[in-house]
């Protein structure tokens, strides 16, 4: 699989996720300013990466800072790190990311050499951990899946996603590398096509049967019982098991629970914010209504308004389980995830 985003020196390189699948370019990003365009059109998306890209670039944002004293170094970096954290409003790993690189500068030496490596090396164990987060929430999710099954997924929670491997393409990953007989069906959400585009090129690069469907489908789909299971990713998991993900999401789970087909959320526990006690508390990003009203070289009438929240919040009652890398949580999720986050240092 193609990396996300990788150190090349010291150039944060990006794949440019609008280009895929037609074209596979890296943006090549030199500072803090270019890594902030690439989150906030979405070259690099999906909450872990965004979470990553942040780490990196405010590597590039120290290196930047010139000021000797200690303690305005610090100021200024902390200033930046507040402008990085707004790149967008919902996906909690940005701020996760960004509290992380804060607490390390708060006790980091005080040579700017020195200072610059212990960043530069905590984003790199960042892009690690999450690899492996992926890889042991897919081996706890796979357990769920049966020997044959087909996955209706949501957007793209995939490697591209994440650092690599991916959340709940994570899960299909490794039900078909226990040998489990998948198909994927990936919705192909709307406006940017995360599904169609990015879901569909992951599971065909990895040789997984893959049906794109539009939208509006799930619940005709359910109804012929075409589908066994979803596994959806998130953004921001409230501490009840509110999840906040991509526009749409809402409208699965309901149709999941109507038809009584699991729905479950692939999510690492960086995800879940328990500051925040409930979904309806959760910033809904609005986007460009010019994501809604151009589509494929046609147009909405002209003089027509657009809606464009970019998540929904799934209540937590239609949420089957939440797959961690420490284990499937059940409900009531309020425990569970209390309980998982206090054994986790995230
Ligand atoms: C593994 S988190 C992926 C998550 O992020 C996506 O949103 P966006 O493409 O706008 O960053 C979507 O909600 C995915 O489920």
């Amino acid at each position: 699989m193609i990396p996300t985003l990788y150190w090349q020196d010291d150039v944060v390189m990006i794949l440019d996720q609008r280009k895929l699948p037609a074209r596979t370019t890296f943006i090549a990003c030199r500072d803090m300013k270019r890594v902030i365009y690439c989150i906030k059109t979405l070259a690099v998306r999906g909450a872990p990466a965004i979470g990553v890209a942040a780490a990196m670039g405010l590597v590039l944002a120290a290196k930047a800072v010139k000021l000797k004293d200690p303690a305005k170094w610090a100021e200024r970096f902390r200033a930046q790190a507040e402008v990085m954290r707004a790149a967008r409003p919902t996906a909690v790993n940005l701020g996760w990311a960004v509290d992380r690189m804060l607490a390390l500068v708060a006790g980091a030496p005080e040579d700017p050499a020195e200072r610059l490596a212990l960043l530069r090396r905590e984003s790199e164990m960042m892009l690690a951990e999450d690899v492996a987060i992926n890889r042991a929430m897919g081996r706890h999710g796979a357990k769920l899946v049966p020997k044959r099954a087909t996955i209706l997924t949501h957007c793209n929670a995939g490697s591209l996603a994440t650092g690599g491997y991916g959340t709940a393409l994570g899960v299909v990953r490794a039900a078909a590398e226990a040998g489990k007989q998948i198909k994927v069906i990936a919705d192909e959400t709307r406006p940017l096509l995360q599904g169609a585009r990015l879901t569909a090129w992951e599971m065909v690069d990895e040789g997984i049967p893959v049906a794109v469907a539009v939208d509006g489908a799930v619940g005709a789909l359910m109804s012929k019982g075409l589908v066994d299971l979803c596994v959806v990713g998130a953004d921001r998991i409230a501490a009840n098991g509110d999840v906040a993900n991509k526009i749409g999401t809402f409208n699965v789970a309901l149709q999941a629970r109507r038809h009584g087909v699991p729905f479950y959320v692939a999510a690492p526990l960086s995800t879940v914010d328990m500051d925040t006690p409930s979904g309806d508390l959760i910033p809904i990003e609005e986007r460009d209504p010019a994501e809604v009203l151009a589509f494929a070289g046609s147009r909405a009438a002209p003089g027509a308004e657009a809606l464009n929240p970019a998540f929904d919040v799934t209540p937590n009652d239609l949420v089957s389980a939440i797959i961690t890398e420490v284990g499937v949580l059940r409900p009531p999720f309020n425990r569970s995830l209390a309980a998982a986050k206090a054994q986790s240092l995230t």
